[in-house]
């Protein structure tokens, strides 16, 4: 690796047998730092006469953002064909300037309001990183035409939006209400919960139960709880398979809500921890996930790391080569007295705090949030924080304080990505709640540099093999030596992704390049604090890497000569600081 250094870049190779502190290098030139996001904010609003590869960005949408006309972006994708990236990332990039794009990652649950494919798009626009599908509702064709027009949408728009499948899980839930939105149970009404199917629409006042021991198992003088208190019953009589329940705090039932019951102020658990994690219609619906190739599986109500590592195996027997992430869904009490197996175990997690709000005191959510985000960091794996962020955006157009408060303090934990759940699903304001999501994170993760706030959270050792050790402190060497010497970005060279997660790991003041040679490895970065993925092809010989990436960078306009940037690999762990030619 012979540092044939261009004559206009001072070209810093920090060998991991002799190493040097960065100070001690070759004087580095003056680190003017540039805006490039004013100067391509500038370039792209006066660009319409087309300079280069830069007229791929030109478009300012009803969010603000700028984004590339089709034709343009396929022009430019021929243009480059050599990398590709996101056209919402490239548009972020041009629009805050890269040192400022944005690094949580956002997640939408797509539903009955946004699976159309103008809908779908206008989400990829707006930052959507990747697309949530959830088993619970509707059958394997809407969710086969839901995957495949994200699929379109990449390959045709340019976008990079991975795919999540969401399993059902087997905890007891209601039925769908025979087609209907909703229902409104009001203070003293006598409501049937019943294991009998019925022909839609059910009886008045009559909800379908999912699970065969309910009427066994439930007593008179328990208490029900829809979606973990948005509606409550209290149970007053028992009739067979019918159980016949009083309402004590009106509220509104959605289709396939969950139900606890409690009783002398406990959560009743006993038949319901009998039930499978991944139940018969789980498995099928995984088959169904690994045959359209969606990017991750997240696991509802997981209990133990065995039911991961189990799905973990089948996933690699049934697609040999596959690269579905597993993600572990934290939702119950089980799966937080097995907390850190779980999550070693997984790919990555969720902070499930819809049901999770269901099953502990809600007072409780918030400091176990914070304990499962910092675990995940610590292991290494991202972590996604969901439900209710934004939920009064289902039906109103902009967010309360505290739910704004809300979304600043995950991303003030430095989650990987947020979720929208009924937000983007069936929410009348699916692009708006998204957009909420976006400035929120850029404010936070600016206010959070601009103060400097580096956390000095010690970060342990994940790593089983030496040869991981040495990556693993490469980043966090890299990360330390990039806040110092305060450089544009962060370039990272990664067959399997891991080099470039032990850096997110270390969430930088600067963005990181993440080059992979495959496609499904940059979907999968795209859950990942700071990441920008790019799909390129690379050869084991650094210098010509980074000689072709910053010409197809330069020529895009998204790196200028005199950016400083350090670059690592994890074909040769070796750190370069280097300004671009
Ligand atoms: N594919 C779909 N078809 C119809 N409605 C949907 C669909 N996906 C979501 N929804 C609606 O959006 C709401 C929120 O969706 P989401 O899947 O995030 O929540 P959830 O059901 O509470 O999640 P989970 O079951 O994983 O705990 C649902 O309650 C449902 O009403
Ligand atoms: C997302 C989810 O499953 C929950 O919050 O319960
Ligand atoms: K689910
Ligand atoms: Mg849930």
């Amino acid at each position: 690796m012979a540092a044939t250094a261009t004559a206009a870049a001072a070209h810093t190779l920090l060998h991991l047998a002799a190493p040097r502190k960065p100070s001690a290098g070759p004087p580095l030139p003056p680190t003017t730092l540039r805006l490039p996001g004013r100067r391509l904010a500038r370039l792209t609003a006066s660009c319409s006469s087309g300079s280069g590869n830069n007229s791929a960005a030109d478009f300012p949408n009803p969010n603000g953002i700028l984004v590339a006309p089709p034709s343009a972006a396929a022009s430019a994708a021929a243009a480059s064909s050599h990398i590709d990236v996101d056209v919402a990332t490239e548009a972020d990039l041009r629009e805050n300037g890269f040192r400022s794009t944005r690094r949580t990652k956002l997640v939408c649950t797509v539903g009955p309001a946004t699976c159309g494919a103008d809908e779908l798009e206008a989400l990829a626009v707006g930052g959507m990183n990747v697309a949530r599908v959830n088993m619970c509702h509707g059958d394997r064709e809407w969710h086969r035409g839901v995957i495949r027009a994200v699929r379109r949408l990449n390959e045709e728009k340019g976008f990079a939006v991975a795919v999540m499948m969401d399993t059902e899980g087997s905890e007891i839930h209601m039925g769908d209400l025979g087609g209907a939105a909703a229902a409104k149970a009001e203070d003293g009404e006598i409501w049937t919960f019943s294991v009998r199917s019925f022909e839609a629409p059910p009886p008045e006042r009559t909800i379908h139960v999912n699970y065969e021991g309910f009427a066994e198992d439930v007593r008179v003088g328990d208490e029900l709880l829809v979606d973990g208190g948005m509606a409550r019953f209290e149970v007053v009589e028992k009739l067979g398979p019918d159980v016949k329940c009083r309402c004590t705090d009106p509220g509104l039932l959605l289709p396939r809500a969950n139900l606890t019951f409690w009783r002398d102020g406990s959560i009743v658990r006993e038949r319901n921890a009998m039930l499978p994690t991944i139940s018969s219609k789980d498995w099928l619906d995984i088959d169904f996930g690994i045959s359209e190739g969606v990017d991750f599986i997240a696991v509802s109500f997981v209990k133990s790391a065995e039911v991961i590592n189990h799905l973990k195996s089948y996933i690699a027997a049934r697609s040999r080569g596959s690269d579905i992430a597993v993600i572990a869904k934290i939702e119950s009490i089980d799966s937080l007295k097995n907390l850190e197996e779980i999550i070693r175990a997984s790919d990555g997690a969720m902070v499930a705090r819809g049901d999770m709000g269901a099953q502990i005191p809600l007072e409780q959510v918030p400091s176990v949030q914070q304990k499962i985000v910092k675990l995940c960091r610590q292991l290494n794996k991202p972590v996604i924080v969901a439900s209710q962020l934004l939920e009064s955006m289902i039906e109103y157009p902009t967010p309360t304080r505290a739910e704004v408060a809300d979304v600043s303090e995950a991303v003030r934990q430095r989650a990987d990505a947020l979720m929208l759940s009924g937000e983007s699903a069936m929410g009348r304001y699916p692009e708006k709640a998204l957009s909420v999501l976006r400035s929120v994170s850029l404010r936070i993760e600016k206010w959070w540099r601009e103060e400097k706030r580096h956390e000095e959270l010690e970060l342990k050792d994940v790593s089983s093999s030496f040869s991981d050790k040495i990556s693993e402190e490469i980043c966090i060497s890299a990360a330390k030596m990039a806040n110092k010497l305060e450089v544009d970005a962060v370039f990272v060279y990664t067959n399997t992704g891991h080099m470039a997660s032990l850096l997110s790991r270390c969430r930088p003041d600067c963005p990181i390049f993440a080059f992979t040679t495959s496609t499904s490895v940059r979907r999968r970065l795209n859950l990942q604090w700071g990441l920008i993925p790019f799909r390129l092809s690379f050869s084991d010989d650094m210098e010509s890497n980074l000689n072709r990436t910053f010409s197809l960078l330069k020529a895009r306009g998204m790196i200028q000569s005199g950016d400083l940037v350090i670059a690592l690999s994890d074909m040769l762990q070796s750190i370069q600081v280097m300004n671009v030619p």
